[in-house]
């Protein structure tokens, strides 16, 4: 039996996999696609999502997500796929510890990882593993560190043990709302701040959205009841930094095509987790009347409502107020 099972063999899943596996973790990866599970069977690389990356010999390639039978799960899917996942397979994952790896709102329910799990197998401990740590640094060993959240001290305990490694380390937090608030939002900002740059805004105006945008990340996730120190760590601010300055996320890089007026983004088969997650917010933000002008301006450009240009007047014809 393995020591953890991770469904999803994408880039994340694949990273951690590895990461766990060097580390003498056994680990079992499952992908829902046969084809992509045999390839990383016989070449023991995940060329379609972790290029040049070898598995370690205790990372096997799981056929069936029933065959999985670790007391912890990590879920490396896109946050619009998770309720989906776990309603159908409610059974086989009930008394698991489920740790959430994505970063998102679900458009349907306006709930976050830990909210979906929780509603979904509600016999659960439901957690969520984020901050800032691009795959293929972890995959290459570089130094990591993450905010595990879970509400239940002696399972977070646990996985804290379980899942930190010789350079992957784990702060521990009980605020699952602040840690997947954190990681959700700040994908919203990285495309704000991709489309800034793109249509050569400059990086002044980068680092102002940074700030208002994290001002506006910490109003929406304290009325959801987030911690503000949550928001202040790696989870939030650690990730915001990251994906608010690195060509290698795909929200940064997403905005940066659409400023510099490429329609198609990054392009269909990207993971762009804050298109959604900008949706969901602007629409939760308006019902709630919550002050989200950023995340509201964001939504309206990538859906193609207004331009850059509208967007950069809008902001800046705000009524002005104190900091
Ligand atoms: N990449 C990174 O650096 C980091 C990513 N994350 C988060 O991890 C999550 C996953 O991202 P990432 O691994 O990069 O994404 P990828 O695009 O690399 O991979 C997504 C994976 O999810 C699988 N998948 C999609 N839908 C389903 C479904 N309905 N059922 C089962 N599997 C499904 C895909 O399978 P298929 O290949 O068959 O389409 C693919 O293997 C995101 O929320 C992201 O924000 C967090 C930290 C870092
Ligand atoms: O969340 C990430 C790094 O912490 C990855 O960001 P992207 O999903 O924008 O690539």
């Amino acid at each position: 039996m393995s020591d953890v099972d991770i469904i999803g063999a994408g880039a994340f899943g694949t990273a951690l996999g590895v990461t766990l596996a060097r580390d003498g973790r056994r680990v079992c990866l499952w992908s829902r696609n046969p084809g992509h599970r045999d390839e990383m069977r016989e070449s023991r690389r995940n060329d379609r999502r972790l290029p040049g990356v070898e598995l370690p010999p205790s990372l096997n390639i799981a056929d069936d997500p029933a065959a999985l039978r670790a007391d912890t799960v990590l879920l490396a899917i896109p946050a619009q796929t998770l309720d989906g996942f776990l309603t159908e397979n409610r059974k086989l994952l009930a008394g698991r510890r489920l740790v959430a790896c994505a970063k998102g709102i679900d458009l349907r329910s306006g709930l976050g990882p830990t909210g979906i799990i929780a509603n979904a197998v509600p016999d659960s401990v439901p957690a969520i593993l984020s901050g800032p740590s691009f795959a293929v640094d972890l995959a290459n060993g570089l130094p990591t560190a993450l905010t595990l959240a879970c509400a239940d001290p002696a399972a977070g305990t646990a996985l804290q043990t379980l899942l930190s490694t010789a350079a992957l380390r784990l702060y521990l937090t009980s605020d699952t709302v602040g840690a997947e608030l954190g990681g959700a939002l700040k994908n919203v900002m990285a495309i704000a701040c991709g489309l800034t740059v793109g249509a050569g805004l400059g990086e002044s105006a980068r680092a102002a959205l940074m700030t208002r945008g994290y001002a506006e990340m910490g109003r929406f996730a304290r009325l959801r009841g987030a911690r503000p120190e949550t928001l202040a760590g790696l989870s939030g601010f650690g990730d915001m930094v990251l994906t608010c300055t690195s060509e290698k996320s795909r929200n940064y890089a997403h905005g940066l095509a659409l400023g510099r007026g490429d329609a198609s983004g990054t392009g269909a088969g990207t993971t762009v987790e804050g298109v959604h997650t900008a949706r969901a917010v602007a629409g939760i933000a308006k019902q709630e009347g919550i002050d989200m002008p950023i995340t509201t301006l964001v939504n309206a450009v990538v859906s193609g409502k207004i331009d850059v240009d509208r967007a950069k007047e809008l902001l800046l014809a705000r009524p002005l107020k104190e900091e």
